[in-house]
């Protein structure tokens, strides 16, 4: 895999120094707040558990499945429900951790299917951030690391499904999906 990687980002030791650091950050804003911790499937997995092993509070979590890219590159402009929550958000203060923000869509998305169902507060922690993407507002309260506008991977983010499990985040080398 590191083959296909045009240029490492961020380090799998800078990650993980983040994680701490946006984790007793959270920490103190969550503290007797009892949060319903959402993370995005799939691309959330890895910083949701890195990130909530960081945090000494009572909380909860659960899992929601979108998809928009499938697989590729660019987004469909179409955000698709795959799985829902189990949890009802009704009067909770919601966390969603996210991979990545880049055109918007999907935290827009889950943000006006949870108010609609009454969720008391919901927030947004994001590992990754790449502004230059955005085709919809969306302001994440907590952002890791930003990222240029560049196709990324690792750490979560996939192409085709790949790439997740790589510790640390990169530029994917543009060979890899051009031609497809
Ligand atoms: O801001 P956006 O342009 O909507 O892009 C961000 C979303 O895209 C990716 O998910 P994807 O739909 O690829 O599903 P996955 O998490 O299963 O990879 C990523 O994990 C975010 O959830
Ligand atoms: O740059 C990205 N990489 C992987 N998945 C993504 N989903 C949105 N943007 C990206
Ligand atoms: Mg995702």
């Amino acid at each position: 895999m590191n083959n296909d990687i045009l240029k490492t980002l961020y380090s799998q030791q800078q990650i993980q120094k983040r994680c701490q650091q946006l984790g007793h950050t959270l920490d103190k804003v969550y503290r007797g707040k009892r949060p319903l911790v959402i993370g995005v499937l799939k691309g959330a997995v890895i910083f949701m558990t890195d990130i909530i092993r960081n945090m000494d509070t009572y909380m909860q979590m659960d899992f929601i499945d979108v998809s928009s890219y499938n697989g590729g590159t660019k987004s469909s402009g179409h955000v698709k429900l795959q799985k829902d929550i189990d949890t009802s958000v009704k009067g909770r203060n919601v966390l969603f951790i996210e991979d990545i923000i880049d055109t918007g869509r999907t935290l827009d998305f889950l943000q006006k299917l949870l108010r609609g169902r009454g969720a008391k507060s919901i927030r947004i922690c994001t590992l990754f951030d790449k502004p230059a993407g955005r085709l919809v507002d969306v302001k994440p309260n907590w952002v890791g690391f930003k990222v240029p506008n560049e196709f990324v991977v690792g750490y979560g983010m996939d192409y085709e499904g790949y790439y997740r499990n790589l510790p640390y985040v990169g530029i994917l080398k543009p060979k890899i999906y051009e031609n497809k």
